[in-house]
């Protein structure tokens, strides 16, 4: 078994504001990125990974991720850089070919954003896990911790969702590396890739994600991010 892990890290971080692609913005002096794919491959997990680039910063990614040094390196394993696309689901897709491509002994595979750059290995080692078990598609999640409320064009509410039975999705998410190709193959759209899975009738199993895996978007998500670090935030 061997796990191939892509990372869609060609995103703009508009949102961020930081003036550079939000993969490549430092806390305490290390960028999202490498703080992610070292987050994978501390899992001990993951063989292989596949960084998709924004396009014009390739070869700016290519030396960063020379930083990743034991004891995250994977043995026998590297991490590979290609340039991503417009679209997340372009980044994914790109990755996937090229994973497919160089590694065809991959029978798993993880798709997780570099802007969720503090997410625990244990959850890395959850979704492996559960795929590893026979699941084709595995997500981590966590419970909602407000009423969501479904609103019209007008902003008027419409109906109150009963929140004990949705999630908050985050990444990494981990597939039986056949059905993520298929999915992507699909020309269906989603906004994330269980979603594709979803949509082909494939079953999608759940493992508790973690507040840390928080998606970095805007400023204030960044100024967590370093509490987080700094441990005077993040849960237990
Ligand atoms: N064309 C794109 C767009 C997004 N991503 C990646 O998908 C993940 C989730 O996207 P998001 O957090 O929305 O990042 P941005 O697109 O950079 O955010 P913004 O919309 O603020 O520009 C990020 O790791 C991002 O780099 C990607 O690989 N390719
Ligand atoms: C994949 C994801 O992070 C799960 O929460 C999310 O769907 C990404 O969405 P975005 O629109 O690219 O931010």
């Amino acid at each position: 078994m061997s796990v191939v892990a892509l990372v869609p890290a060609a995103g703009r971080g508009e949102r961020l504001g930081y003036g550079m692609p939000k993969a490549l913005v430092p806390v305490d002096g290390v960028p999202l990125l490498v703080r992610a794919v070292r987050g994978l491959l501390d899992s001990g997990c993951v063989q292989h990974v596949v960084i998709a680039a924004p396009p014009s910063d390739v070869d700016v990614v290519r030396d960063i991720v020379k930083t990743v040094t034991a004891p995250s390196a994977p043995a026998g394993g590297a991490v590979h850089v290609v340039a991503g696309g417009a679209e997340r689901s372009d980044s994914v897709r790109l990755a996937l070919t090229h994973a497919l491509r160089e590694m065809p002994d991959a029978t798993i595979v993880l798709v997780h954003d570099a802007a969720r750059a503090f997410t625990p290995p244990a959850v890395v080692k959850a979704v492996v896990d559960a795929v590893a078990a026979g699941h084709p598609a595995v997500i981590p999640v966590l419970p909602l911790a407000d009423t969501v409320k479904q609103v019209d064009d007008g902003g008027v509410v419409v109906a109150t969702p009963d929140r004990a039975s949705l999630r908050i999705v985050q990444t990494p998410q981990g597939f039986d590396a056949a059905v993520l190709l298929r999915a992507h193959r699909s020309g269906l759209h989603a906004t994330d890739d269980a979603g594709l899975v979803e949509r082909l009738g494939v079953p999608v199993v759940t493992v508790p994600g973690h507040q840390d895996a928080m998606k970095i978007t805007t400023k204030f998500d960044l100024a967590v991010a370093e509490a987080i670090l700094t441990g005077t935030g993040g849960a237990p």
